[in-house]
């Protein structure tokens, strides 16, 4: 979920009790809240070199450099009449993850729009409480169950991003569901009927890269154990100079399955070879891609892939990643059936724990954790 360039502002957001203008910690929308003639992005936004190293204006589209992500439809994957459904599902995602790495938008996946679309309202509501209520919340401590922040999940210093986040745990909900914001009134009901199906829809899609893998269809949901899941709602203000900045910067994410949802805002890119494609928004679809969990269980098979949050001039963007990892204590390790004699593991061990710390230890992101672990 992070940074790739470097940063020499070091900017380090610190958070305090009050409420004061131009305290950055308070977040970016209470920035354009109370500068009502912002016309110039304040300094610590402006990261070194945008155009050259972000290169954010979007791309012409034209099916040679430009191809669009793969839309997969899951209608009937489950269902025994109809099982060559799940064989061409299970084909395409295999090759989706050829073409892409993983990163695909997928239909008809049995989550309702109405419940998709109070999430989302939920979520602004969150953002809308004021600055000192959502502040109950603000912890530098990247580990914590509940957080409000602003720019990157990091303590560490580092230039600004015009973003803000709410990010807590899901499932197992026993854990956490107590924390959880206490408004909007209905934020908790609504997030947790949103998770619990979000997680069945993750395995219900962890089946088939199981299999698409050649593994049992319940490997993965297996290796999860009891799980990890962390909701991170993410809330891009309108920015006078969008290509001065960016919402949030190229990033693998550290978990498995990542189901995201966003509202009708484009803004979200995806690495594709050696450019950025914008993933254009369709209506009740979610997008999906792996993590560096799955990179490395399947020893480098299926690649986690980059992917980097634009912003706009006029409009607010929302979007909503949930992520699906093992327990935090599970040795991540490639599948023993992956490696043999041949195929030696491409990654060292790792507690999960470990290697979500290490990752948010620092601003720097890209692929640059996952490439630290590696074998050789
Ligand atoms: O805003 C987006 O679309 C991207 C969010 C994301 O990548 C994340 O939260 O990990
Ligand atoms: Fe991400």
């Amino acid at each position: 979920m992070f940074m790739a360039s470097t940063s020499t502002l070091s900017v380090v957001p610190r958070f305090s009790p009050s409420c004061n203008k131009h305290d950055y910690t308070k977040g970016v929308k209470h920035l354009v809240d109370t500068s009502p003639d912002l016309r110039l992005i304040p300094a610590p936004y402006i990261l070194h070199k945008p155009p050259l190293i972000y290169n954010p204006s979007p791309l012409p589209r034209s099916p040679l450099i430009s191809p669009s992500i793969p839309v997969i439809d899951l209608d009937g994957i489950d269902n025994a009449i109809t099982s060559n459904r799940r064989e061409s599902a299970v084909h395409d995602i295999a090759s989706a993850c050829v073409e892409w790495g993983f990163f695909l938008q997928i239909v008809n996946h049995g989550v309702k729009a109405s419940l998709m679309k109070e999430m989302l309202r939920v979520a602004d509501g969150f953002f809308s409480l004021t600055c000192e209520e959502k502040m109950k919340y603000a912890s530098n401590n990247v580990m914590d169950p509940v957080r409000y922040g602003t720019s990157l999940n990091t303590s560490a210093p580092h230039q600004l991003h015009w973003r803000d986040y709410l990010r807590h745990f899901g499932h197992p909900l026993e854990n956490s569901y107590h924390l959880w914001p206490e408004n909007p009134p209905n934020y908790r009901s609504v997030a947790k009927e949103y998770l619990e199906e979000i997680w069945r829809l993750k395995t219900k899609i962890a089946g088939c890269i199981s299999e698409s893998l050649g593994l049992d269809k319940d490997y993965i949901e297996k290796s999860l154990g009891k799980g990890c899941q962390i909701i991170a709602s993410n809330y891009y203000p309108p920015c006078p100079q969008p290509h001065l900045t960016l919402g949030l910067a190229a990033h693998s994410d550290h978990g498995g399955i990542t189901i995201l949802m966003q509202n009708d805002v484009d803004g979200l890119q995806v690495r594709y070879k050696d450019i950025w494609i914008p993933v254009e928004y369709v209506a009740s679809s979610f997008v999906v891609n792996i993590g560096d969990y799955i990179e490395i269980l399947s020893n480098g098979r299926y690649k986690s892939v980059e992917h980097r949050g634009l912003v706009n001039k006029k409009r607010t963007r929302i979007s909503i990643a949930v992520g699906h990892g093992p327990e935090m204590t599970t040795i991540l390790a490639p599948a023993n059936e992956l490696v043999d004699e041949k195929e030696k593991p491409n990654y060292k061990p790792i507690v999960y724990k470990d290697y979500i710390r290490f990752q948010q230890s620092s601003a720097v992101r890209g692929k640059t954790p996952l490439e630290k672990i590696m074998a050789n």
